[in-house]
């Protein structure tokens, strides 16, 4: 059977750079689940036109928007790009130019050009999943996200603090620590 290779990371997006080039509906999609998972993420748009409501989210996410077409300049600075035209050739001309520079691009439309690819996200205070379907079925991973949204509690969160807090309370060396975690943990994944 095919398996997913992928390597999921976490980014922190407060301290990355990323350009979005195009402002149409898959530029506007992908700025809102960016946005929704990581509202700190640092954003630069560059297209001659940008839809209505991606205005809006740049104004509410503090994305700078820049009014003019694709040029390589707008790659300085930047640690990622999400190329998402209608211009077949532009797209390409992103990947090429970042490819040389050695950074991270993804064209949303065209798997082969991508170095990764966004994945349904689903974020619980403290707790994130990620999802990919390795570019199969982007609605699946859409699917995915709306059944774990659902059956994750919310309190998950709350959780992973407690957690937290009592780890700092164990006494004794590393293996005692992971040891007790472990066994209070233990419940978890116990079947019922
Ligand atoms: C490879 C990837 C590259 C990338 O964009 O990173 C990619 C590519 C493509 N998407 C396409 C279409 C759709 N994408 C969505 C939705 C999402 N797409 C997302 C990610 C990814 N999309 C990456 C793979 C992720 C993985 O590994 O699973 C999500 C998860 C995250 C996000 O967008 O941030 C987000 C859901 C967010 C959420 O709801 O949580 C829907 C569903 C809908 O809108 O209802 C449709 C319409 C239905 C359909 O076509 O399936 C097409 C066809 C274009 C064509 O027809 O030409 C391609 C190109 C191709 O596959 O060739
Ligand atoms: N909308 C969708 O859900 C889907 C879109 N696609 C494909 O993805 C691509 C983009 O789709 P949409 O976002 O719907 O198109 P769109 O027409 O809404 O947006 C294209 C954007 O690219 C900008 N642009 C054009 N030339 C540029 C340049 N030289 N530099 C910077 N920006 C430039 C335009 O100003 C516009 O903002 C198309 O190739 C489309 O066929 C594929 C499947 C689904």
């Amino acid at each position: 059977m095919e398996r997913n290779n992928l390597y999921p990371i976490f980014l922190k997006t407060g301290s990355l750079h990323i350009l979005i080039v195009g402002g149409g509906n898959v530029a506007e999609e992908k700025l809102t689940f960016l946005t929704k998972s990581s509202p700190d993420a640092k954003v630069t748009m560059v297209s001659p036109m940008f839809r209505k409501a991606t205005r809006e989210l740049a104004l509410k996410f503090d994305v700078e928007l820049i009014t003019d077409v694709y040029h390589a300049k707008y790659l300085m600075g930047k640690h990622m790009v999400v190329a998402t035209t209608d211009k077949p050739e532009v797209n390409v001309q992103v990947y090429n130019d970042c490819r040389a520079l050695d950074k991270l691009v993804n064209v949303a439309d065209n798997p082969p050009y991508c170095d990764f690819y966004m994945g349904g996200i689903v974020t619980k205070g403290n707790v994130k999943i990620a999802i990919s379907t390795n570019g199969k079925s982007p609605t699946t991973a859409k699917r995915l996200r709306q059944f774990f949204e659902e059956v994750i509690p919310e309190d998950i969160s709350q959780m992973v603090q407690n957690l937290n807090e009592y780890r700092k309370t164990i006494k004794g060396d590393f293996e005692q620590k992971v040891d007790k975690m472990n066994e209070i943990t233990q419940k978890l994944v116990e079947k019922v």
